[in-house]
């Protein structure tokens, strides 16, 4: 997985057929999803529940592209090398979720990942100051985490100060909630480069009809390249 500063899509499968989840990724990658988006969430850290390690592992063999996986869990060390065995390729903490975050880090890094770290809308930009050489993605929460289809919050200001902060360093910002054709014009224009997308890129699509997905990422791709 190579730096680049491309926009890139990533469709949350939070938002795909809980049924049919190997289908649902292969269509948004052959409709032209650049990386795939998994939120784990544990029903502590946010107020709803969804996959593990295991659940992660039988989407692995469907992911070509990268597997960027969101964990919305606390704690998060006892569980880095199972989500390192699932074969994630990015695995991203949140600040908030423990009182290590730094060891965290380093942890995935150490497990062969690259190491993301979330901060949710309250948290401010600082609170990652310290941590810009030993991270590869900061996502930046556009929504309360838990849930997909939430409106946007405007963190525009906290974007720009991030891209401030890393200068030259090869990091990702990342976007994560209501990210649309509206908004992803928005947070580009801030710094942003990787868009997570769920209700935008999975509304009024299925597996038989995948090419409604096809053109959801491409609005949203024309709209953040504009
Ligand atoms: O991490 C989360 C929610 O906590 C996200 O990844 C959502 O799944 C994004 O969904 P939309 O806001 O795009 O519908
Ligand atoms: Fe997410």
């Amino acid at each position: 997985m190579s730096f680049d500063r491309s926009i890139k899509i990533a469709p949350s499968i939070l938002s795909a057929d809980f049924a049919n989840f190997g289908q649902e990724i292969q269509a948004i990658e052959a409709q032209g999803a650049d990386w795939v988006h998994v939120d784990v969430m544990d029903g502590h850290f946010v107020p709803n529940l969804t996959f593990g390690p295991a659940a992660v592992k039988a989407f692995r063999p469907h992911v070509k592209t990268v597997m960027d996986v969101h964990l919305m869990i606390a704690p998060v060390d006892p569980y880095i090398d199972a989500y390192a065995d699932a074969g994630a390729d990015v695995l991203t903490a949140h600040v908030e979720a423990g009182p290590h975050i730094h060891r965290t880090l380093q942890a995935i890094r150490a497990a062969g990942m690259k190491a993301g770290v979330a901060l949710n809308p309250g948290t401010p930009a600082e609170a990652v100051a310290h941590l810009l050489d030993l991270t590869d993605l900061i996502c930046v929460m556009t929504v309360n985490p838990g849930f997909g289809g939430q409106k946007f919050i405007d963190m525009t200001a906290k974007i720009r100060s991030l891209r401030e902060m890393i200068g030259d360093r090869p990091v990702h910002i990342e976007i994560d909630g209501g990210v649309d054709p509206t908004t992803a014009p928005l947070v580009v224009e801030a710094g942003a480069d990787v868009l997570v997308a769920g209700s935008a890129v999975f509304r009024g699509g299925s597996v038989e009809a995948p090419e409604v997905y096809g053109e959801n990422i491409r609005k949203i791709r024309a709209a953040a390249n504009a």
